[in-house]
């Protein structure tokens, strides 16, 4: 990634509270379009990470900038949308007038809201008051607002926390084409599951420490995690099936098999030469959860 790809760069950076080490030399760069997911146990330093980015708290070292600017400075607020996981707006005005008001802070024009609201599906509560809107609709407010003006940066605090899958799948959508637009998208989250398909990058805190960055397959293969193959052997074949190919029986007709990702082709292979012994094959790579755990799963106390 070079200098001028990154719109979010992280270096060398530290945070102390007293004695406590709340961050240890992060290094973290997101590029113009690119969607990071930023995951950690309660307490590794993520929330801490996004103050500092945006300027709310001062680093005890190293450095950050934001489209080339210093956090906090006026240059880099914005540049930079922020989505906090609780939301909060006034419950008196309607989801039309917050977000206008909020058009004119960001400098565009206010015609631009009828379609951003439709674009994030508050085109019919548009004009009730938000004191009547439900989280998710509040949370799509929030989305709404963070796509105004373009911005360089996005950093998303637990976007999809207390919405229901549609609303999921659309803010990921919508996500999605934020960065298509060139936008760099950090997004610090629990939801492992739902992350795995939409993010270009896994970055995972431990303690204050960045302990893995790389995309998916990247991770797996740093990891050495295997993937399983369930093989589902004809009727009677099953043990012929075992003792060709080792693994573990289950289930009576079913073997289980492990092997890393440069082992997989040849393995393809060999179950490919037992002919129709096998009637059928299923293949799981790594989860993100899996990766998760093994970046991390000790860390919890
Ligand atoms: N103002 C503060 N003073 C002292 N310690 C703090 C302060 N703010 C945060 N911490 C500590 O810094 C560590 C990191 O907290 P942070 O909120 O960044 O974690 P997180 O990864 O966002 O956790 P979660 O997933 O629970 O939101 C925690 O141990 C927390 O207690």
């Amino acid at each position: 990634m070079t200098d001028d790809t990154r719109a979010l760069a992280v270096s060398a950076l530290t945070k102390t509270y007293g004695q406590a080490e709340v961050l240890c030399g992060i290094d973290l760069n997101v590029a113009a379009g690119e969607r990071v997911a930023l995951l950690g146990h309660n307490g590794a330093g993520k929330s801490t990470l996004i103050k500092l980015v945006l300027g709310l708290i001062r680093a005890t070292g190293g450095t950050i900038t934001v489209a080339g600017h210093a956090p906090g400075s006026m240059a880099a607020r914005r540049a930079t949308a922020y989505l906090p996981e609780q939301v909060a707006f006034h419950k008196s005005l309607t989801g039309r007038e917050q977000l206008t008001t909020f058009a004119r802070l960001a400098g565009e024009h206010p015609k631009t809201v009828s379609p951003l609201l439709e674009r994030v599906g508050l085109a019919e509560a548009a004009d009730r008051r938000i004191g009547t809107w439900s989280k998710g609709m509040r949370q799509r407010l929030g989305l709404a607002q963070a796509l105004l003006g373009r911005r360089r940066v996005a950093l998303l605090d637990e976007p999809t926390s207390g919405l229901d899958p549609i609303s999921r799948h659309d803010l990921y959508a919508v996500i999605a084409e934020m960065a298509a637009g060139g936008t760099a998208v950090l997004i610090a989250s629990h939801a492992l599951t739902e992350l795995e398909a939409r993010t270009d990058r896994i970055a995972i805190m431990r303690k204050g420490r960045l302990v893995a960055d790389d995309t998916l397959p990247g991770l797996s293969q740093q990891a050495g995690l295997p993937t399983r193959i369930r093989l589902t052997a004809r009727d009677g074949a099953a043990d012929r099936v075992h003792a060709q190919l080792g693994g573990a029986r289950v289930n009576g007709c079913a073997v289980e098999l492990c092997c890393t990702a440069d082992q997989k082709m040849a393995q393809l292979a060999r179950i490919s030469g037992l002919g129709d012994a096998v009637r059928d094959i299923e293949m799981a790579p790594p989860s993100l959860e899996d990766i998760y755990r093994h970046y991390c799963g000790e860390a919890r106390q």
